[in-house]
């Protein structure tokens, strides 16, 4: 098959012969580094150059028209005559995440006197509340088999339509309702199972909670986590 690649052409990158410190010009910006660099395993592991250092790689696949005349082939490989210990691997173009762990704090910003915002400062990082340690028999498992059980967690009888002034009133731990996407929950019951604490989940008590909630973990299934404590619909009036 006269595609494939009889033979691979070598072409190789000299250092310039001058270099007896750094090969590269200080006043050309578009000096591409030596490769391998200079300090590089590839150089050290290698037997000593007899002369200039050669680098092969297998060349570009030939065009897509050629591929037509010739015989089809589902593989889409090139068998090169070269030398295995001359071929280098393929260098990866996939980009490193970056996983660096953010120090010092938040950084601020502020508007100058020109309108332009700047950096100003970096404060502390803003200690983020996490999961407390929840009482025994108040886990998640806990929770899905009081869910289950058929007990009442509504503590109303029936679908009530519940208007904001109604829903004020209902902010105390021992009687906690809260709204949720225009619906609303007795979360009386929840309290102790809370992973986030009963203090964090207080803070919704009486008023419409979605925002805070959202903004903490909107991943959280809130609609079946609490159907069993659904009381109702929050209505205008
Ligand atoms: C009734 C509505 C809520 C339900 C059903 C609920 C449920 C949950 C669940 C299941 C977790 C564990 C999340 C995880 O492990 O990924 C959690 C964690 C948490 N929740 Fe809530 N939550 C509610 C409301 C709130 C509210 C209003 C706040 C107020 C800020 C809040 C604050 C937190 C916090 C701080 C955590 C710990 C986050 C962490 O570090 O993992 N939650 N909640």
């Amino acid at each position: 098959m006269s595609w494939l690649v009889p033979s691979l052409p070598t072409w190789g990158r000299s250092t310039p012969a001058s270099s007896s410190t750094s090969p590269i010009d200080p006043e050309d910006i578009d000096t591409p580094p030596p490769f391998p660099l200079l300090n590089s395993h590839q150089r050290s592991s290698a037997p000593a150059p007899s002369s200039t250092p050669s680098f092969s790689v297998a060349p570009p696949s030939p065009p897509k028209a050629q591929h037509d005349e010739e015989e089809p082939s589902d593989l889409n490989i090139a068998i090169v005559d070269a030398p295995l210990g001359n071929m280098l691997p393929p260098v990866s173009t996939i980009k490193k995440p970056n996983f660096a762990i953010q120090k010092g704090g938040l950084d601020t910003y502020s508007t100058g006197t020109n309108g332009i915002a700047k950096k100003t400062e970096t404060g502390p990082v803003k200690k983020k509340k996490g999961k407390v340690a929840l009482t025994p028999g108040h886990s998640a498992l806990d929770w899905a088999r009081l869910t289950s059980s058929g007990e009442d967690l509504r503590g109303v009888h029936g679908f009530q339509r519940v208007t904001l002034a109604e829903l004020k009133e209902h902010n105390t731990p021992d009687d906690a309702w809260s709204v949720f996407n225009g619906m609303v929950y007795n979360i009386t019951p929840y309290l102790p199972f809370h992973p986030g604490g009963e203090d964090e989940l207080m803070r919704v008590a009486g008023r419409d909670g979605t925002k805070l909630f959202m903004l903490t973990h909107s991943w959280v299934n809130l609609d079946f986590m609490l159907k069993e404590c659904m009381v109702g619909v929050l209505v205008r009036g």
